[in-house]
């Protein structure tokens, strides 16, 4: 589904990503796992298109989306939630949520239903400014957000950072629900392990700009968690 192969990137003259290889197969939801600063965010800007790469190739069912611009490849089915969540704290609920509606290819006008079933509380709360809402609250808006524009890859950095565990249960739901029920294929960066055990099918761990262990999630051994987790 996404093949990433040989990717080389570089803030100015620093090497941050070193020959990166990963496949994520298509309906499976990945786990990215990796120490601070190995290069997690930066290979997720890279898968869509925020940053560039020097050199490599991303390719998504089969086409290429290397040279394809942000807006390219969300409409062609890549979702992003960042890190941070990133919404409008003066617009409103439903205002964060329509203006993903300009890029969905079938120009549709209203915000899908689905998204107010994934998340009730964006339905009761979408006439609030996404500032009043709670940090687990803004997440849910940020992962609607992205998949106002039905994606087929959904792409989430750090998702329960910093949000109270019932709201972590939540999410974990709904990506189990997105992923086994819808069929869409999802790749989330994750620090905290029991939560990248529930949802995900696979890991890969990076270390320095590499892959350098990946496959079933069951697989993840405390070795490996000792090798390149623990700090
Ligand atoms: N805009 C930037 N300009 C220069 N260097 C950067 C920039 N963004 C990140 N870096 C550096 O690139 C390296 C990889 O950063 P990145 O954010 O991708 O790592 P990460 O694995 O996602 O870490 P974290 O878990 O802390 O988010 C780090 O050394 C970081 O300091």
């Amino acid at each position: 589904m996404l093949h990433i192969q040989s990717v080389n990137q570089f803030y100015n003259q620093s090497h941050i990503l070193w020959d990166l290889d990963l496949h994520l197969k298509e309906g499976t939801c990945g786990c990215l796992l990796g120490r601070n600063g190995v290069g997690k965010t930066t290979l997720l800007k890279c898968i869509t298109g925020l940053l560039p790469i020097r050199q490599g190739q991303i390719l998504l069912n089969g086409t290429d989306i290397t040279r394809m611009s942000t807006e390219n490849r969300a409409r062609g089915g890549v979702g992003y939630v960042p890190q941070g969540r990133e919404i409008f704290p003066l617009l409103t609920v439903e205002e964060n949520l329509k203006i993903s509606l300009g890029a969905r290819p079938d120009r549709a006008r209203q915000i899908p239903e689905q998204i107010y079933q994934l998340f009730p509380v964006l339905k009761e709360m979408k006439h609030r400014r996404g500032g009043d809402l709670s940090g687990g609250q803004q997440q849910q808006l940020a992962i609607g957000r992205a998949l106002v524009l039905d994606p087929k890859l959904l792409i989430l950095d750090e998702p329960t950072e910093g949000i109270q565990p019932n709201i972590v249960r939540d999410i974990g739901d709904v990506i189990r629900k997105l992923n086994n029920d819808m069929g869409l294929t999802v790749l989330l960066v994750e620090q905290k392990l029991p939560f990248a055990r529930r949802v995900a099918d696979d890991f890969f761990i990076m270390e320095r700009g590499r892959v350098v262990a990946d496959g079933p999630i069951g697989a993840l051994s405390d070795e490996l968690v000792q090798q390149y987790l623990t700090v």
